[in-house]
């Protein structure tokens, strides 16, 4: 169930790589949405001119929705999605970069979920309640010279839920230093995914280009905007380990934090958590979770299996957290991987997009 927010004409999206295990979390929470409506699906050569039901292999938890089952599955070509507003994006990243530009420079807004553009200079990285002010970087994109297309990203699903584990501290007190190590969910890895034999009763200590991410893009969403639209990456030290576990959907984090700020007690680390303001609240966004941070008491939570659907999978859970001997403390966190660190993400940055009048319906 989406926030209750006022009624508005609702945007027209298109969404390429419906077909996808990502594409289908988008027809997911797009199919009751109140300012989106999904008016074209796109995906491979291999779907194109098939009827939805029939290409995608479906693998959400509900029928696939009526509105979208019997809709011809298109080109992911601009002309070939006149009518639509903007596009999200859950396009394999091996094509998506090409695809994604050529939207743009068409005019059609991108708002994707894929990594290609997540360094480019002037694609806002962005988490709605971490670096909202990122938005900025759309003025300084060349893709399209009338202004109109651009494209978006959101981080790494990793990345989430750790940048927003440690907004309250950064805003309080700093951070000097972080080491995180994930426990990353299966469907992560798309479908099919990582193969049964090599993951059931398992862990694989490996996830290929994941460190390096996880690494890299959260000193992105917290570093500083710059008046030519750059971005000023955080100093912030971050080392990362990334292991695949055998859980369906959530992404657990084990996070140890050096503060910029010594001396700082759990009483006070705590109060931060219990001070912060999302910069969202009262923006009325349908996707906007009422508590994006929720740190629990209980020692044994946060757990995938009981606490990644929090808010529609769109809350950040933390718990235990504590002092820690080398580091100031220790925490663990974790985020719905598919819905708030991949789809959920991307339609929450685009409801940030129409309430900052960066989308628009274009007739
Ligand atoms: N799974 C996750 O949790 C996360 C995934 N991502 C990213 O999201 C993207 C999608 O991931 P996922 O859904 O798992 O991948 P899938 O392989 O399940 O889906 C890929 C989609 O891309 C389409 N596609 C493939 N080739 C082309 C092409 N040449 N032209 C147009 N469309 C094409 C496919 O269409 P067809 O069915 O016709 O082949 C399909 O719709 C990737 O970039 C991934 O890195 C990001 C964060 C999390
Ligand atoms: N690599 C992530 C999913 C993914 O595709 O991430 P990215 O969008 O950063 O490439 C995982 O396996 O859980």
């Amino acid at each position: 169930m989406l926030r209750k927010t006022k009624a508005m004409n609702r945007l027209k999206v298109g969404v390429l790589g419906a077909t996808g295990a990502v594409g289908q979390k988008f027809i997911r929470l797009l199919a009751d949405h109140p300012w989106f409506e999904i008016a074209a699906v796109a995906a491979s050569s291999r779907s194109a001119g098939k009827p939805y039901a029939e290409a995608a292999h479906w693998i959400e938890p509900i029928p696939v929705p009526e509105a979208v089952a019997g809709m011809t599955v298109r080109a992911c070509e601009p002309e070939a999605l006149p009518e639509v507003d903007f596009v999200f994006s859950g396009m394999d990243a091996a094509v998506a970069g090409d695809i994604e530009r050529r939207f743009a420079e068409a005019g059609i807004p991108v708002v994707t979920n894929a990594r290609n553009y997540r360094r480019e200079a002037h694609v806002p990285l962005l988490v709605p309640e971490v670096n909202p002010d990122h938005i900025a970087q759309i003025a300084h994109q060349t893709f399209d010279p009338s202004g109109r297309g651009f494209i978006v990203t959101n981080p790494n699903c990793v990345c989430v839920p750790l940048v927003l584990s440690l907004k309250p501290l950064a805003d309080a007190f700093g951070i000097d230093s972080v080491v995180v190590t994930s426990m990353q969910a299966v469907s992560g890895a798309g479908y099919p995914g990582v193969p049964s034999l090599d993951i059931l009763g398992n862990v694989v200590p490996y996830i290929g280009g994941e460190e390096e991410k996880i690494m890299w893009e959260p000193l992105k969403l917290m570093g500083e905007l710059q008046a030519d639209g750059t971005v000023q990456n955080s100093t912030i030290g971050i080392h990362a380990s990334a292991y695949r576990v055998p859980v369906v959907e959530g992404h657990l984090l084990s996070v140890l934090v050096k503060l910029a700020t010594p001396g700082v007690s759990e009483q006070d680390a705590q109060q931060a958590y219990a001070d912060w303001q999302s910069p969202l609240a009262g923006l009325d966004l349908p996707s906007a979770p009422e508590q994006p941070v929720l740190l629990y008491d209980e020692p044994r939570f946060p757990q995938p299996k009981l606490h990644a659907p929090n808010e529609n999978g769109m809350q950040v859970t933390m718990g235990r957290l504590r002092k820690a001997g080398l580091f100031d403390f220790a925490y663990t966190a974790l985020g719905h991987n598919t819905i708030r660190g991949a789809a959920g993400g991307a339609v929450l940055n685009a409801e940030m997009l129409v309430a900052k009048k960066r989308i628009r319906s274009r007739n």
